[in-house]
């Protein structure tokens, strides 16, 4: 499609503003609507990275972005190329959860997103192609807001995490920002403060549950697979009961990725494997404890038993490795209300001498002897002292990751693990921590974060077209980012630095193209070229 005038600049795919040429302004019919002087792209993103700097919150240095981002794309991803390291907690986690919960109050732009209300089913295929004119859609990130992060159901708010996980598939990727497409599926919410609230902006009931809304649901991935066959369809922080059976209504025959239950276990296990790498350490002589075993608690779970699989364990034998904490404590297999996820790991009453006492986690911890503690509950504080403390009196090299996002449900800070283990502990946070200097030491702290994982994975299989994700092109991404930090150093990191997302999602994308084709999931031949021809990059 050719735009011109001022239809051209305000086509934010299009728009270069004071970067067009005196010739490109002619033949545009812009000529004189811009200041004469022409700038580069360059310039334009020194001027831009000079008035973020003076912005004083991350809130207002987001709000600023975003209005970039809606005047001229290839600028935005510009900027943010060249300050990754700074730009993605303020695009994404942790500031992003403070705009999902103002969405209402702060709206400014849709930013390209779709909005689907179960109330208007029957608009759904004219929304998504209104939403798409012209556009090759390939990737969409889609979202019920029932799940988000760790702060609950945000309802139609939740479209920001679409946008968001989004923005960070391009800056770390290089996934083409035309082919992707927001979306959120209004299907109501449970959100008191919401549903009492005249400037909410989704359907003011509560959510709708059950077959209709299955069949919603499978509304919308049918027509969107119509629509765009052959795209990647990604589920995130979609509510407990409902992630799981999603996935596993369509991974088998649709390109389909849950960044909550995979991405999340991708990344966990790469954490784990950086870990190991640095105290010598075997998988397989490991002690799991999930703490908060939902959707990614039992995602990575079943992530790691795969692992200890693949290294040689029977599934028997790999159990035996496995304590789940949830609500109701240590999880038994008679405990009530189990979901299907975490009942394989349950354990018996009767290989404990005081099963009615392990109830909470001090109490597990105490019995079980963890070497690997996982926090994905929602909690924060909940890796206290005392229980810090017993699990590094059993093990050397105690492996705590707390991954509750945003910033202010984490278990527990990164420097107190670090000064209750006498620096000892080998730690991974969900949200990105600065160094921190202990003893003598300076500790870099690794982002158990799936955005380290999910660009590369998902531009991997774009980039040949994979039939489906595989298990074994997960368990690629899981292993592609090890060699990358130096294990030596004293307080190495578990995981690659942030600074370095762009780089080493390639490579991740490259693993996992490779292992599409070796399973004749494509029928492309040439991993490294088709990643190549894949990404896009911001110039004019
Ligand atoms: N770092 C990452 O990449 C990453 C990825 C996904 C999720 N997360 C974080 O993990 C957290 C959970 O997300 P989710 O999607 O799995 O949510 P979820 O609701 O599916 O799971 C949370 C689990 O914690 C349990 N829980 C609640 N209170 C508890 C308590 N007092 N003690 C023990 N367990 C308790 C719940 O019963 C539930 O099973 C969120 O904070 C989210 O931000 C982080
Ligand atoms: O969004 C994030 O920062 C990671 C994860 O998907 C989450 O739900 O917390
Ligand atoms: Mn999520």
């Amino acid at each position: 499609m050719k735009y011109e005038g001022l239809d051209l600049l305000n086509n934010h795919f299009f728009n270069k503003g004071t970067a067009f040429t005196k010739e490109e302004r002619k033949e545009n019919h812009i000529e004189g609507l811009l200041p004469p002087f022409v700038q580069t792209l360059d310039q334009q993103v020194e001027q831009a990275y000079e008035n973020y700097s003076k912005k004083a919150t991350f809130l207002d240095k987001r709000m600023y972005l975003m209005d970039i981002f809606n005047e001229n794309v290839t600028l935005f991803y510009k900027l943010f190329s060249e300050h990754v390291n700074e730009f993605m907690p303020v695009v994404y986690d942790p500031t992003i959860a403070d705009t999902i919960e103002n969405y209402s109050h702060f709206f400014l732009d849709p930013q390209n997103a779709v909005y689907l209300s179960i109330d208007d089913q029957d608009e759904l295929e004219a929304s998504l192609k209104n939403a798409t004119k012209g556009r090759d859609i390939k990737l969409i990130v889609v979202t019920d807001g029932e799940g988000i992060l760790g702060i609950g159901d945000w309802g139609v708010q939740g479209v920001d995490i679409s946008v968001g996980k989004l923005m960070v598939y391009t800056a770390a990727a290089g996934v083409d920002p035309k082919s992707v497409l927001p979306v959120v599926l209004d299907v109501g919410t449970n959100n008191k403060e919401l549903l009492s609230d005249d400037l909410y902006m989704g359907n003011h009931h509560q959510r709708v549950t059950g077959d209709k809304y299955y069949a919603f649901v499978d509304k919308f991935v049918q027509t969107a697979e119509n629509l765009f066959p052959n795209m990647y369809l990604h589920f995130e922080d979609f509510g407990r009961s409902n992630a799981a059976n999603i996935l596993n209504k369509y991974k088998d025959d649709i390109l389909t990725f849950n960044d909550d239950i995979q991405g999340t276990g991708i990344i966990t296990l790469a954490g784990i494997l950086g870990a190991l790498n640095i105290s010598k350490q075997k998988l397989t002589d490991q002690v799991y404890l999930s703490f908060g075993a939902g959707t990614a608690g039992a995602g990575i779970t079943k992530r790691i038993f795969d692992a200890m699989v693949e290294e040689g364990l029977s599934e028997e034998e790999a159990k035996k490795h496995f304590y789940l904490v949830d609500k109701q404590g240590l999880l038994f297999d008679d405990t009530e209300g189990l979901t299907p996820e975490q009942k394989p790991f349950t354990r018996q009453r009767s290989e404990f001498d005081n099963a009615d006492e392990l109830t909470n986690l001090e109490a597990v911890v105490k019995a079980v002897h963890p070497t690997i503690l996982v926090g994905t509950s929602t909690q924060p504080g909940t890796f206290t002292e005392p229980i810090i403390k017993e699990m590094a009196a059993h093990t050397e090299r105690p492996i705590i990751f707390p991954l509750s996002n945003p910033t202010k449900l984490a278990e527990a800070k990164a420097e107190d693990l670090l000064k209750w283990t006498d620096g000892k502990a080998l730690i991974a946070t969900g949200i990105p921590v600065d160094p921190i200097e202990y003893n003598g030491v300076t500790y870099n702290i690794g982002q158990a974060n799936n955005a380290l994982v999910y660009p590369g994975l998902g531009l991997g299989s774009l980039a040949v077209n994979a039939k489906v994700l595989s298990d074994g092109m997960i368990n690629k991404a899981a292993h592609s980012l090890g060699g990358i930090v130096d294990a030596t150093q004293p307080g190495a990191a578990v995981l690659p630095p942030v600074s370095k997302l762009d780089k080493f999602s390639i490579t991740v994308a490259e693993g996992v193209a490779q292992q599409a084709i070796d399973e004749k999931l494509t029928s492309a031949t040439d991993a490294k070229k088709a990643v190549e021809d894949a990404k896009w990059e911001p110039k004019y």
